[in-house]
């Protein structure tokens, strides 16, 4: 059902179509529920849908492109929706339809098109004007600009401070609405997704401070700021509200302070952060320290309801335009700078400006809105832009955020065109997705803006936007109605526990919100600090109490698991002991045979050689042994002989001596000389003898010593003989053995056969008898079984043994 509203400010009648903010606490408590039921007048009901609202924007060609012959026609306005995409010579497109493959002529359908001429105005005011609208009435909005670097993407949301885009004028718009009833405290602080923060006196000066020492980094002083809010909220006069020189069409919105809730007084919040290489950083935070140069990344956490926050983001309260102004200088400023200090360029970055605005009745919250707008960073792929390292991974985070952004929206409009259909949608995948959900998912409108330039060099690339664009504009948004019970959000204080007017608290209804389960079940990154302090104390102590009672529960587990695994192991270790001693004492044997056998081989060798030396020596020395007796007698003759020339000597040498005596005598001279000469020749003779002798007797000796080695030789020769003669018998013995041992098991082998023949004859009748006696039909083993314990089968079964027997001590016998 979709109710009408009235904005009479500027004269258009809207159907407002869209769901109010989303109310996340689906039990509504009673003290609270009382306070919202004001604004369920403006509220539909039922949940509508709408399709995504996609607007394309296309940029001038500046004065390089044009004298770069980048304007050859490529994209053509066929109405105020249609645009068609011609592809340039030269494009990878072209390349390819030229083969066949594509088209060359690309046609794509928008909410509405702006073309090069459209001005920020028009284009503000053809495109989220009636979101921010909405916004104003509770309703959340999310705007994001999608397209590839220099599409003008930044000029669009932000745009210059002559010529300000959608983001000034949103803030203008907000400003101009609720300008004479701004709520001029701070004690009421946005808090989690869409509840909100009561903050103490404390609190409020150190916000105050705060807020002063962020404007301060502009450095400008806080006269300017003190006019600019005295003028803001003391008039709504056409200069009051003019963003940093904006030249804004006034006269439509110098009655937009007029609006029909007159009892509210709004508080804004602004919060200015930005997503780089999938971290969140905070752009109103200091700019980076000399000393640590970086920058602390926030994380992002969901409420007990599932909704995506930043937690820690920093909230700014704003009285002005103006200083809404200085709140976006501030962190593009700290944009650039952690951007130069990174060596990246700052639209290398999602930056996403989020605006609270708290309706207020007294004291009492009613409602809460947020408005995003997120300036995402250029589509551009890395194979086209060269990237390598640091630039590559942010390359990759940037496409790959975009992608996830892609798949999602592919995602939602894949499960709207089956209702039963409900397919798993990336949006945790990514930082960006998952702080957008809420929105896609239905609680609040979400528009997209399409920036493209005409350039035909970047001419893939933009198709490849338009592609995505054309994906985007088929998602319908489900929009869900809102609660009429619980439209105002939660009113927390400082401690986190909700704030009530009676005093008295639906102890249950709290219970219910803050049920353990959710708790337990939510994410990890679910934000504890919502809830109360006994609820936390509560909920810590049955959580020990879980958790000993797991832990005991693990470790007996473990225990069990520990002892199987050590039993398991130590059956494999004595396994593989087993296995190991039995290769060992294998290896051992074979070793040792062949140690042994080498031995032999080695001593029969030398055996041989010893013998083969003795044979030769026997062959080269050898003397006969009749000529050896020959010479012996020999040997013997001569020496009789030479004892008889001794005697014979002697009695020549008396002869002598007599003879000698009788001198004088010189009748007998001739016989003297004659005997003379005899005794001479006979001592030659004599010492010719006895040197044949010495001889002989050497030649004995030798002879003697000769037999003496060969007697040694013929020893050895037969020792070995000897042992040879073993070793044959040994091994004449063994085959003996191993013939008795065959004719043994061939002895065996005829009586198992015979022993085989005889259980096969018994199983016959056994068979034969079962049949007859028609039995009960068993298993074969159990008549066996049966049959063997039976006395008639005493002797089968005796049998059986002894075969089992013989065959184990056959297989324990040595070979
Ligand atoms: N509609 C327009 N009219 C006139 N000039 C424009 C328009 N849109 C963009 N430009 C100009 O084009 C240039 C690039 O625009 P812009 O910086 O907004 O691109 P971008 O898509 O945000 O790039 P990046 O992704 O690198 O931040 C700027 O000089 C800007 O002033």
């Amino acid at each position: 059902m979709a109710t009408t509203i009235d904005l009479t400010h500027d004269g258009t009648v809207l159907v407002a179509m869209e769901s109010t903010a989303y109310d996340p606490h689906h039990i509504a408590l009673p003290e609270l529920s009382g306070l919202s039921s004001i604004t369920s007048q403006n509220e539909s009901v039922d949940g509508c849908e709408q399709q995504l609202r996609v607007f394309l924007r296309v940029r001038p060609f500046s004065k390089e492109e044009l004298n770069n012959n980048e304007d050859q026609g490529c994209v053509v306005f066929e109405n105020a929706e249609t645009a068609t995409l011609h592809a340039p010579k030269g494009s990878a497109t072209m390349k390819c339809s030229e083969k066949g493959i594509g088209q060359q002529v690309h046609k794509f359908t928008f909410t509405k098109i702006f073309g090069p001429e459209s001005t920020q105005a028009e284009f503000f005011d053809g495109t989220i004007r009636s979101q921010v609208q909405d916004f104003l009435y509770g309703k959340n909005a999310l705007v994001f600009s999608y397209g590839v670097t220099n599409a003008g993407k930044t000029h669009t949301i932000q745009g210059s401070p002559k010529d300000p885009g959608i983001l000034p004028r949103a803030l203008d718009t907000v400003f101009r609405h609720i300008s004479r009833r701004l709520y001029d405290q701070m004690d009421l602080r946005p808090y989690l997704n869409s509840d909100v923060q009561k903050l103490d006196p404390d609190q409020i000066r150190m916000e105050r401070s705060a807020k002063t020492a962020l404007f301060s980094m502009l450095k400008e002083d806080s006269e300017s700021s003190r006019t600019s809010r005295s003028r803001s909220s003391s008039s709504s006069s056409i200069n009051s509200l003019s963003f940093s020189g904006v030249s804004y069409d006034q006269t439509v919105d110098s009655a937009e302070g007029v609006v029909d809730d007159v009892q509210y007084v709004y508080s804004l919040w602004v919060a200015y952060y930005e997503i780089y290489n999938e971290q969140v950083y905070d752009l109103l935070q200091p700019a980076l320290s000399n000393r640590t140069k970086r920058r602390a990344a926030l994380r992002v956490c969901e409420d007990s309801a599932g909704n995506s926050y930043v937690r820690d983001l920093r909230w700014v309260n704003i009285q002005s335009a103006e200083e809404a102004s200085k709140v976006l200088r501030v962190g593009n400023k700290n944009r650039s700078a952690a951007a130069t200090k990174m060596n990246q360029s700052s639209s290398r970055s999602h930056s996403i400006f989020s605006i609270k605005l708290m309706r207020i009745d007294g004291s009492d919250v009613q409602g809460i809105s947020e408005l995003s707008l997120c300036d995402l960073a250029g589509s551009e792929r890395c194979n086209k832009t060269k990237t390598f390292g640091e630039r590559l991974k942010e390359a990759g985070n940037i496409n790959n955020s975009l992608l996830i952004l892609g798949k999602c929206i592919a995602g939602l409009r894949n499960n709207q065109g089956d209702r039963v259909k409900n397919n798993y949608i990336p949006f945790r995948e990514s930082k960006l997705t998952r702080l957008f959900q809420g929105v896609f998912c239905g609680r609040g409108r979400a528009s997209m803006i399409v920036n493209i330039n005409q350039c035909a060099s970047t001419y893939d690339e933009t198709l490849h936007v338009m592609k995505f664009s054309a994906v985007a504009k088929e998602v319908v948004q489900v929009i869900k109605p809102r609660s009429l019970e619980s439209l105002a959000p939660r009113l927390l204080g400082r401690d986190g526990k909700p704030l009530l007017n009676n005093g008295v608290l639906d102890s249950q209804a709290v219970d219910e919100y803050l049920s353990e389960e959710e708790l337990l079940d939510g994410d990890e990154e679910a934000d504890m600090s919502i809830l109360p302090q006994e609820e936390l104390l509560n909920l810590v102590e049955s959580l020990r109490a879980k958790l000993l009672a797991e832990r005991k529960k693990n470790l007996l587990q473990e225990i069990q698991i520990r002892r199987e695994m050590g039993d398991a192991m130590m059956q494999q270790i004595m396994e593989m002991e087993e296995c190991h001693s039995r290769q060992m004492a294998d290896l051992k044997e074979s070793y040792e045979e062949k140690m042994d056998s080498t031995f032999e081989m080695y001593k029969e060798a030398l055996k041989e050689h010893a013998y083969q030396c003795a044979l030769e020596r026997l062959e080269e020395e050898y003397v006969p042994l009749d000529e050896f007796t020959a010479e012996q007698d020999r040997a013997k003759e001569l020496e009789k002989h030479v004892k008889e020339l001794e005697l014979k000597q002697q009695g020549s040498a008396s002869v002598f001596q007599q003879e000698s005596s009788t001198q004088t005598d010189p009748v007998k001279p001739s016989t003297e000389e004659t005997d003379s000469e005899r005794f001479k020749l006979l001592y030659k003779e004599k010492c010719a003898v006895e040197q044949v002798c010495a001889e002989k007797q050497e030649l004995i000796v030798s002879l003697e010593k000769r037999i003496h080695e060969l007697n040694e030789t013929l020893q050895e020769a037969g020792e070995s003989y000897m042992e040879k003669l073993e070793v044959v018998k040994s091994l004449q013995n063994r085959l003996n053995y191993q013939e008795q041992e065959t004719e043994h098991l061939q002895r065996e082998l005829t009586e198992r056969a015979l022993e085989l023949h005889g259980l096969k004859e018994d199983l016959a009748k056994l068979t034969h008898d079962s049949v007859g006696q028609s039995r009960p039909k068993r298993g074969l083993l159990v008549n066996i079984k049966e049959t063997m314990s039976s006395p008639s089968s005493g002797n089968l079964c005796r049998t059986i043994r002894k075969s089992v027997r013989t065959t184990a001590s056959l297989r324990k016998k040595p070979n």
